[in-house]
């Protein structure tokens, strides 16, 4: 279970310090999915990132099945079981899809598993394996890559951040279709961020972040109306409504 406690990340500009996340706290439950969402630049971006160890927190702990992972560099969180992909991949010149695939998984993968791998987010397998991960690939080839890599192994929680984002809708479909096995298998906690509502439907908690702030937590079918109705339009009426975590 992934335990985060009064979470704040605060960044400083040109002298003036700026909080970008206050007193954020929730639980991805073993086998949940969580999904958060909420208008952008809320801070749903850097809550995976401070899950994945890449910023670090002003103030606040996350746990992971009781462990303080709070402090662990962005490897040894991987190793504590978490996998992320995240919103804007990077790109690895000089390294094949296969090459990645394996690094993913910590060991050489044989072809077939590769191609098996592709072929879940909807890339042909025999035209990618070989290709650099490069700027030569598209945004949508990208972010499907980057989603298998994901994929090609269990992990504790998986943090999925926007994965719909550039994608075309044949391949959503099949992403959903992936999101929904994992989610049924229930053997992985799920944390993705979406605007998507075929991924938020598919959640067991919904979480809003807006102003850096929890405005909403909870069941789906309670949370859905907000989004759904006239709250989405006017994000300052979810704020009036008072953080229910
Ligand atoms: N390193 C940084 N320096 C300056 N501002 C930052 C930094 N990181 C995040 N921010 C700001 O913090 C806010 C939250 O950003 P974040 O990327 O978490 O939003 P988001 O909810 O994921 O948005 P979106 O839905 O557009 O992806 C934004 O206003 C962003 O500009």
């Amino acid at each position: 279970m992934l335990k985060v406690e009064h979470l704040s990340y605060e960044i400083e500009e040109d002298g003036k310090k700026q909080e970008i996340l206050k007193d954020v706290s929730f639980e991805v439950k073993d086998g949940e999915m969580l999904v958060v969402t909420g208008p952008n630049g809320g801070g749903k971006s850097t809550i995976a990132k401070l899950m994945m160890g890449l910023y670090k927190a002003t103030e606040g702990k996350i746990w992971l099945d009781g462990q303080d992972i709070t402090s662990l560099p962005i490897y040894e969180r991987a190793k504590a079981g978490i996998g992320f992909a995240f919103q804007q991949p990077p790109r690895f010149k000089g390294m094949t899809v296969r090459r990645l695939l394996s690094l993913a998984a910590g060991t050489d993968l044989p072809k077939h598993i590769c191609c098996g791998l592709l072929s879940r987010v909807g890339l042909c397998a025999e035209e990618y394996l070989d290709r650099e991960v490069d700027a030569t690939l598209s945004g949508g080839e990208m972010k499907r890559i980057e989603i298998a890599t994901v994929l090609v192994k269990k992990h504790k929680l998986c943090i999925f951040d926007e994965p719909e984002a550039g994608i075309d809708l044949w391949s959503f479909a099949m992403l959903v279709e992936e999101f929904q096995k994992l989610h049924t298998e229930k053997k992985e906690s799920l944390l993705l961020i979406s605007h998507q509502e075929r991924i938020i439907q598919m959640a067991d908690r919904v979480m809003i972040i807006d102003g850096g702030q929890v405005t909403k937590c909870g069941p789906t079918q309670e949370i859905l109306p907000y989004l759904t109705g006239e709250a989405i339009s006017h994000p300052q009426c979810l704020k009036n409504q008072g953080a229910a975590v």
